[in-house]
Formats: structure tokens, C-alpha cells, sequence
């Protein structure tokens, strides 16, 4: 049988020697020819992926100079002014979450007494970013500059720490909302994580550095069942992503305390409401949807026992973070370099006094004089706790914390600036004054 080659090859031996030598040399040189050009496609794809990146990189870098909130010299002469302070031994704190709620609260409280406020805000849309819009025009009505930028950006922080020698921070920002963690977990990760991380980071290398005061949760004792809750009961079993990331918080600034002399005061926050609240939050979304005749959902325990919060009015936190502030210590360190042991503290800031989630319905439907169509469901799986109630002591003794707004009261003062925020339809803004 012939073989391939003889199929392909002339039978003459002597012919076939040379002929198949000079094909094999054809053969060669196409296959090197062939080589060639494909390294040099090779090549020119490789030069044109390059130069593409170098050229999208120019592109973002151009782009974030062209689109950048912050930086230049009036930006720099903006937060100079915010952060000067009018009293004698008076701070300059630098407010994350400046735009927020609680943050807001706390710039406008600062200010009034003569100490330096520059807030930090990135304005991100996990509520109504126009309701932080209108919190900035008030912050600035009242001088306060809100630098618009994001607690991960360390080049922002080095700026702002270098620009002014900020004696205290109030770290409020944050990925808030106990069940929104299960949409977007992430999100958590990346605030109460990292951006917590990167905010200290900056804090440890300031020169002098300033004493952190910052917003951990209620939520935070998660399934404990003792009540009410102290600061030294259990809390290593949360019920919510929220929540474990708060409680991680806790740790890591414990490190940075031990070990860059950072002077650290945890705030526990027991569910705040109040004018300029958060439109996430039951009540609110609740008075939204009483005034537009719509459905609530009010969750139920188990054993159709009623859920219970601690509501504490925005007024008494202030007065807490003032108070937290005042005695919080100096930090030891400097340039990223511990000098001695710094304060570290946790205290609860709550009202002492839960209520459930019917009587909060039944309050709101006493000052709107309408009443809520209720979606009575069980409690789903969703992070939720049953029920919160602050020990304040250790808060009372520091810095004689002492809330004084109970839930009508404070619920009195929100329905009244809701309805002249949004009007009984909940449409346009009023005028900020
Ligand atoms: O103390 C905190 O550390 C946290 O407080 C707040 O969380 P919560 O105490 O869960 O407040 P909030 O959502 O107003 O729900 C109140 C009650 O209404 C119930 N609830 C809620 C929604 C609903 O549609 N129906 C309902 O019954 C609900 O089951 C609950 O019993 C902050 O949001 C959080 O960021 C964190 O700061």
C-alpha cells in the first residue's frame, strides 16, 4: 500500500531527494513567514492594547481633575474658614457623614458653641440624596463647609489632615440600615469596613493626631437577651451583617487605640429618630405612607409578642456626642507613632425607655389625625432583633448624659418638620432656612 508520501512524492529516487529538499525548504520558509507575521501581529496587537489602557487611564485621570469635588485653593480656603474656631478651647472636628442625619445634628450643635466644623459627605444614593442636599445648604447657611468626597479616598483624608490640624473627628459615616445589608452586603464591607479602616489610617498619621469619636450600634448585642442592654454584656453574637460589621469596628479601632495611641469613643446608638431623619427608618417611611394612604408593614415576634425599640430623640444623641467629645482624651501618638496608652471607651446612648412598633404607629396616627392601614406580618428572618433597651449609666457618670424627649414628644417635633418639609404630599422641598 502507498504510503502518504509516496502519494505526494515522484517514485524517481534521485528527483525525489532534491525535489522533497527543496519542497521541505518552501515549506520553511512559508512556515517562517508565517511565524513572522503573526509575531508581528502579535506585537502591533500588543502595542495597540497598550497604548489603548495608557489612554483610558489619561482619559480617568483627566477626568477625575476635570471632575473632582475637592482640592485648589479656594476649596482649601473653604475648609480652612469652616474649621475655625470662635471660643476659647474649642475643637475643630472634622464630621463624616457631615450631610447625615445624625451628622448634621451634631455640625450645626458644634458650630453654635464656636467650634470648627468641616463635614465629609460622598452623598451616595442609598436614601433620597436631595434630602442630603438640603441638610448641606442648612450646614452651609450656618458656615459650615461639606467637602464632598469619600471616606476610602486616602488622598482626600491626607489633604484634609493637612490642611487643618483637626483636634477631634466624629466618624458618622456609614452603610446604615439593618436589613438593607441582605440586598447589598457589600455596601457594608465597604463603608463600615474599609472606609473605617482608611478614616483611621489617616487618623494614626495626622500630626497631632485627634481623638475619634464614632457611631457603633444598638445593634451590636444582637441576640442578647439581658436587658437592659450595658456595655459589658455579650455582644459576639449579631443578628445582621449591620450589625457584625459595627461589632468589627469595636475591634479594629481597639487596635489602632493599642497600638497608634489613638484616642477611641465608641457611641452605641439606640435607634435615633428626629427631624431631618432618615427615610428608611420605620418611622418615617411609616408617616410617608400614613399621609399617602398607603399600606405599612408592622412586624411581629415570635409567639406574636410586639417588637420594641429603644427610640432615642436626635437631641439627647447630640447632647451625647458633645459630651463624648468634651472628655474623650487626648490621643498619645503622633506621626503614626504610639507615646503612651490612650482612652478607649464604648458607652450606650439610648433612652431607657423601649416602646413597640404599634404604640410608635398609633402615636403617629395621633399627630398626622389619620389613621395607618396596617399589614400586620411575622417578623421575617431579615437581621432584625426583638427588642433593645439602653443601661446608660456609664454614659450618665462620664459626661452626665441624661435624654429628656420621650417618643410623643419627639415624634411631635418630626411630624411637624415633615410636613413642613414635604407638605401632606409629600412633594417638593420648602425652602431650606
Ligand atoms: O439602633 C440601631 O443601632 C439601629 O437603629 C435603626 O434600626 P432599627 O431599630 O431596625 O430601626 P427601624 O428600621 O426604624 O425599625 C424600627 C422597628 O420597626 C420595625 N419595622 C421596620 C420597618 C417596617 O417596615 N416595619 C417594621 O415593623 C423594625 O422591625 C423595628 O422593630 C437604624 O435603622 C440602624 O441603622 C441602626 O442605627
Amino acid at each position: 500500500m502507498p504510503s502518504l508520501d509516496d502519494e505526494h512524492f515522484p517514485s524517481t529516487p534521485g528527483k525525489v531527494k532534491g525535489e522533497r529538499a527543496h519542497a521541505m525548504n518552501r515549506q520553511f520558509h512559508r512556515c517562517f513567514a508565517s511565524t513572522t507575521t503573526m509575531f508581528l501581529w502579535a506585537l502591533f496587537l500588543i502595542a495597540l492594547t497598550a497604548s489603548y489602557l495608557s489612554f483610558q487611564s489619561f482619559v480617568d485621570t483627566g477626568s477625575r481633575y476635570l471632575t473632582a469635588s475637592w482640592g485648589g485653593i479656594q476649596w482649601e480656603k473653604q475648609v480652612r474658614t469652616s474649621a475655625e474656631i470662635r471660643r476659647s478651647g474649642g475643637f475643630s472636628v472634622l464630621v463624616t457623614g457631615g450631610a447625615g442625619f445624625v451628622g448634621t445634628h451634631v455640625s450645626l450643635a458644634l458650630k453654635k458653641r464656636g467650634d470648627g466644623v468641616v463635614g465629609l459627605d460622598n452623598f451616595n444614593n442609598y436614601y433620597d440624596p436631595s434630602l442630603k442636599r438640603a441638610r448641606k445648604t442648612l450646614l452651609n447657611n450656618h458656615g459650615i463647609f461639606v467637602v464632598e468626597g469619600d471616606i476610602n479616598d486616602a488622598r482626600l483624608l491626607a489633604k484634609l489632615f493637612d490642611v487643618v490640624a483637626f483636634t477631634h473627628v466624629m466618624h458618622l459615616a456609614a452603610q446604615a440600615g439593618v436589613r438593607y445589608a441582605m440586598e447589598n452586603p457589600h455596601s457594608y464591607v465597604h463603608s463600615n469596613i474599609a472606609g473605617l479602616v482608611a478614616l483611621l489610617e489617616a487618623c494614626k498619621s495626622a500630626n497631632p493626631q485627634p481623638a475619634v469619636v464614632w457611631a457603633s450600634s444598638s445593634s451590636v448585642y444582637g441576640l442578647n437577651e439581658k436587658v437592659p442592654f450595658s456595655e459589658a454584656d455579650r455582644t459576639d453574637q449579631p443578628a445582621s451583617l449591620y450589625a457584625a460589621t459595627k461589632k468589627a469596628g469595636e475591634e479594629i479601632t481597639h487596635t489602632y487605640n493599642h497600638i497608634y495611641g489613638l484616642s477611641i469613643t465608641g457611641l452605641r446608638f439606640f435607634t435615633v429618630y428626629g427631624p431631618w431623619g432618615r427615610p428608611d427608618m420605620a418611622y418615617f417611611s411609616f408617616t410617608r405612607n400614613i399621609l399617602q394612604g398607603k399600606p405599612i408593614t408592622v412586624y411581629r415576634g415570635k409567639n406574636r409578642v410586639d417588637l420594641a425599640r429603644d427610640f432615642t430623640y436626635i437631641d439627647d444623641i447630640v447632647k451625647g456626642c458633645l459630651g463624648s467629645l468634651d472628655t474623650a482624651g487626648k490621643s498619645t501618638g503622633s506621626g503614626g507613632k504610639k507615646r503612651g496608652p490612650a482612652p478607649y471607651r464604648i458607652f450606650n446612648l439610648g433612652n431607657t425607655s423601649p416602646v413597640t412598633v404599634p404604640t410608635l404607629v398609633g402615636i403617629l396616627e395621633r399627630h398626622l389625625k389619620m389613621k395607618a392601614k396596617k399589614n400586620i406580618v411575622d417578623m421575617p428572618g431579615n437581621g432584625d432583633v426583638p427588642f433593645t433597651h439602653a443601661n446608660i449609666s456609664l454614659a450618665r457618670m462620664e459626661f452626665g448624659y441624661k435624654p429628656t424627649t420621650d417618643l410623643q414628644t419627639g415624634l411631635k417635633k418630626f411630624v411637624r418638620w415633615y410636613l413642613n418639609y414635604y407638605g401632606y404630599n409629600h412633594g417638593q422641598s420648602k425652602l431650606v432656612n
